[in-house]
């Protein structure tokens, strides 16, 4: 039987284990706050930004949207940043991703104040996760984590095998894993669009993590029997109804579940737990800033 790993549930379970946290902050007079930054009219990352400021509505965390136009000059989205890291209600910066092409995404990474960077993206925040020393996990691969343990998948000497080698996905969720403290102790490949023979790396994993942004690239041919498979992928392709998409997964979910003793769905996987992980990230943050030391899930 395959354990199908529900993000949402194991998301909920995160926004009430904050709760507490939330509570003892207010106690000390502080509302954690998060900004959003949107520059773009893609429809997908508009529906993140909105699903991200009603979570933190609900939870009681306060929510400054800011939204710049796609062709504003770079310099606007600069200036706004300086802004606000430089006020005390704001504990977390977030610029959605990706930005229009005439903005410098690593001058905007590190132009945010690395104590507000909830995403963990500064290259100071970046520098502290490869040495083992993580302030902020970036949202996503601390999301898996999550799933990970709530699934009791223990990669502790296990080949993982990354698809994908991007900076918010791959290349930190490689570097969790193969750490030893609040790390996964993993030996991990993270394999991208010039490995060779990728079926064959795929199937001598104990655990798949999709992140290619490729739909249904992983089949089930290309895994193994008992194999966990975790699908980050969230893909719109053109579908005949209502909405004129569907949403699919890096990895063709019917053929994986055949193989599969765990997997996620999409949706209804991992993108919930890259925003409740936003959530974490931000608690942290107003307790770092207020000198508090919160209790987090
Ligand atoms: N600044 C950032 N930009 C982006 C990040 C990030 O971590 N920080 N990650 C991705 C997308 N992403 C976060 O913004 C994200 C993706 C998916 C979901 C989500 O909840 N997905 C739902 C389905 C939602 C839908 O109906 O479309 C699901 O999978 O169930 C949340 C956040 C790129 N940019």
């Amino acid at each position: 039987m395959t354990e199908i790993i529900d993000g949402n549930a194991v998301a909920e379970d995160v926004r009430a284990g904050l709760t507490d946290a939330i509570d003892a902050l207010d106690d000390a007079g502080v509302t954690p706050g998060l900004a959003t930054v949107l520059m773009s009219e893609d429809p997908a990352s508009q529906t993140y930004v909105s699903m991200k400021q009603r979570d933190c509505e609900e939870v009681g965390i306060d929510a400054f949207d800011y939204e710049l136009d796609p062709d504003a000059p770079a310099e606007e989205l600069y200036e706004l940043i300086d802004d606000l890291n430089e006020d005390d209600s704001v504990h977390g910066v977030l610029v959605q991703m990706p930005l229009p092409d005439h903005v410098d995404e690593r001058e905007v990474l590190r132009r945010i104040d690395p104590a507000k960077d909830v995403d963990g993206f500064h290259p100071e925040n970046v520098g502290r996760l490869v040495a083992g020393n993580p302030r902020f996990k970036p949202c996503t691969p601390h999301g898996v984590q999550k799933l990970l343990d709530a699934a009791e998948v223990d990669t502790e000497g296990k080949d993982v095998v990354i698809v994908g080698r991007s900076n918010i996905v791959g290349k930190p969720m490689a570097n969790l894993l193969i750490q030893k403290a609040e790390g996964g102790n993993a030996t991990v490949t993270v394999c991208h669009s010039r490995t060779e023979d990728l079926a064959a790396k795929t199937k001598q994993a104990d655990v798949v993590v999709a992140a290619c942004g490729v739909p249904e690239l992983v089949t089930g041919e290309m895994l193994s029997e008992g194999v966990v498979v975790i699908d980050v992928g969230i893909n719109r392709v053109d579908a005949d109804n209502e909405k004129g998409y569907e949403l699919v997964g890096d990895v063709e979910y019917d053929s994986a579940e055949e193989k599969a003793s765990a997997i996620t769905p999409v949706p209804g996987g991992v993108g919930p737990m890259t925003r409740a992980m936003l959530l974490w990230n931000t608690v942290k943050s107003a307790g770092d800033a207020a000198g508090v030391d919160v209790d987090l899930p």
